[in-house]
């Protein structure tokens, strides 16, 4: 389906169906991908398609599937050092400081705090959040807390990063915002990451290859390379007519449409 020589991720033809009382729900039907090292990916499609099964299978946190998912060598059969994850809501804990929540994955898995402290303020300058080390996340706005949520998934520097809808719950502003705030933090870090999303605009203003899945039963309709220089603005996006054309046209019938 597409062409990366040394790929990080090698997905293939990865097969879930979860059993319910009412019958069996196929979320993903035969999925092959490979996700080349430093490579953005976004996933869309409509609602139901198997998007979040799809991550959670990569970052480890779903089990019961056919075919197989690889992160370099390995076949996924548990979460990695390698993979930091950002859900839509941030889940960050209301007791704990935003410095002692970002630092919370280097203390479960007992590495060097001094270390890490330093990366994790390094990182929370990065993101506009200096200052907010010690403020509890009630203190601070939602699109602040979900910045909390990336350096937390980046502290432990893993190599993978895997977004799912990660600004979904915030305002257009705020969203636009942390975009290109993201687009460059991945241009200096050089992750991989896959990012799940349901706004075709985001994903092409992201994304390297946008790949597009159809209704349930999830699988790969498309994938579209985005070739839109770096870094990019988001009046780019009028560059971007043919590709934004060609995904829309797979969703011409579903609300799924920004
Ligand atoms: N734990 C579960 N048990 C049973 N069915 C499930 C479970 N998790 C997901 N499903 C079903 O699998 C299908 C795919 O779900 P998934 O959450 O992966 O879709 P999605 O594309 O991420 O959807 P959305 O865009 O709405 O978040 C859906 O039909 C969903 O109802």
């Amino acid at each position: 389906m597409d062409s990366i020589s040394q790929p990080l991720i090698r997905i293939n033809n990865l097969c879930k169906t979860y059993p319910t009382r009412s019958g069996d729900t196929v979320a993903l039907d035969k999925v092959n991908l490979d996700i080349g090292d430093g490579e953005f990916i976004a996933l869309v499609g409509p609602s139901g398609c198997g998007k979040t099964t799809l991550l959670k299978i990569l970052a480890g946190l779903e089990g019961g599937f056919s075919g197989e998912a690889r992160l370099g060598n390995v076949a996924i059969t548990k979460p990695s050092l390698e993979v930091g994850v950002v859900f839509q809501e941030p889940t960050l804990l209301p007791w704990r400081t935003i410095l002692e929540n970002i630092m919370l994955p280097v203390e479960l898995v007992r590495m060097d705090t001094k270390t890490y402290t330093k990366r994790a303020l390094e990182l929370m300058e990065m993101i506009g959040l200096k200052g907010f080390e010690n403020k509890y996340p009630r203190e601070l706005s939602g699109g602040m807390r979900q910045r909390a949520g990336i350096c937390r998934a980046l502290v432990r520097d893993p190599k993978v990063l895997l977004m799912d809808e990660p600004f979904g719950a915030l305002d257009a502003m705020t969203r636009e915002f942390l975009n290109a705030e993201l687009q460059r933090i991945w241009m200096r870090a050089g992750k991989t990451v896959v990012f799940v999303t349901h706004s075709i605009p985001e994903a092409v203003f992201l994304a390297d290859r946008v790949v597009v899945m159809s209704p349930r039963p999830g699988r790969i309709s498309e994938i579209v390379p985005i070739g839109l220089p770096r870094e990019r603005k988001l009046g780019d996006l009028a560059h971007a007519g043919d590709e934004l054309a060609r995904i829309r046209g797979h969703f011409a019938d579903s609300s799924m449409i920004d």
